[in-house]
């Protein structure tokens, strides 16, 4: 797969007008993600958007519910013919087992391919310190993240979000045919912001992601066409 298509643009924005705005100006992006900011402000209309643009679309709603909650939402996702959702892999296994059965079964009763359900390991806001003292983990960083991507594997989904400081060992550990996507990718030259595990665009790749989440330092930039451009350029 080319570099480029490799890159999953974080739609942040809080208005179905600014994200319109912004698929005006990268109509070379074709993977878009769709979070809880727009989503909450703007409702489903722009899945429906990107769907005429034929663009993919990662929904990253980062479901985090009982069984019977997430699994009646991924129900419910699965008509908005999305190829990426997310489920906090933290929910347990019983919860993402209801997740992955619903989100099959609400694909084939609207007769559309089911999205693939993928599980946040560890939000790549958080440090070591944060998961030690904050949440009271008590294990190694690497190692429960490794442990989350397992628990996502062992029920049966289609692979986890994660940060690219993570990826080399979950790719080792889980398989070629488990889907890693890495949000947490900086360019040296975009500000880290509240990310706290990050890498650059390239040694993510390298190291391992099947796709690259990046928001700010394309959306955020003065020239988001540019700055998309570079990020393409140093891939190369
Ligand atoms: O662990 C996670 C899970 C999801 N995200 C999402 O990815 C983007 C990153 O945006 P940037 O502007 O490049 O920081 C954002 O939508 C997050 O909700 C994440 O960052 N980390």
């Amino acid at each position: 797969m080319n570099a480029d298509n490799r890159i999953i643009v974080a739609l942040d924005v809080s208005s179905q007008e600014e994200a319109i705005a912004l698929l005006d100006k990268l109509p070379q992006v074709s993977f878009w993600k769709v979070g809880l900011e727009l989503f909450v402000s703007s409702g489903p209309g722009i899945l429906e958007i990107l769907k005429q643009r034929e663009k993919r679309i990662f929904l990253d709603l980062k479901f985090h519910d009982i069984p019977n909650t997430v699994a009646g939402a991924c129900r419910a996702a699965a008509k908005y013919n999305v190829d990426l959702l997310t489920i906090h892999s933290t929910c347990g296994k019983d919860a993402l087992k209801a997740a992955q059965l619903a989100l099959t079964e609400g694909a084939a009763a609207v007769d559309k391919p089911s999205p693939k359900l993928i599980a946040i390991t560890l939000l790549t806001s958080l440090n070591s310190r944060q998961l030690a003292f904050e949440l009271k983990i008590p294990l190694e960083l690497p190692e429960y993240a490794l442990h989350m991507a397992l628990l996502a594997k062992e029920t049966g989904l289609a692979g986890a979000v994660c940060s690219p400081q993570e990826v080399e060992q979950l790719r080792m550990s889980c398989g070629d045919d488990f889907l890693l996507v890495c949000p947490g990718v900086r360019p040296k030259w975009a500000d880290g912001g509240d990310q706290k595990r990050a890498m650059t665009p390239k040694a993510a790749l390298k190291a391992g992601a099947d796709y690259l989440v990046i928001g700010r330092p394309i959306t955020a930039a003065p020239d988001p066409v540019a700055a998309f451009a570079r990020i393409c350029e140093e891939l190369e």
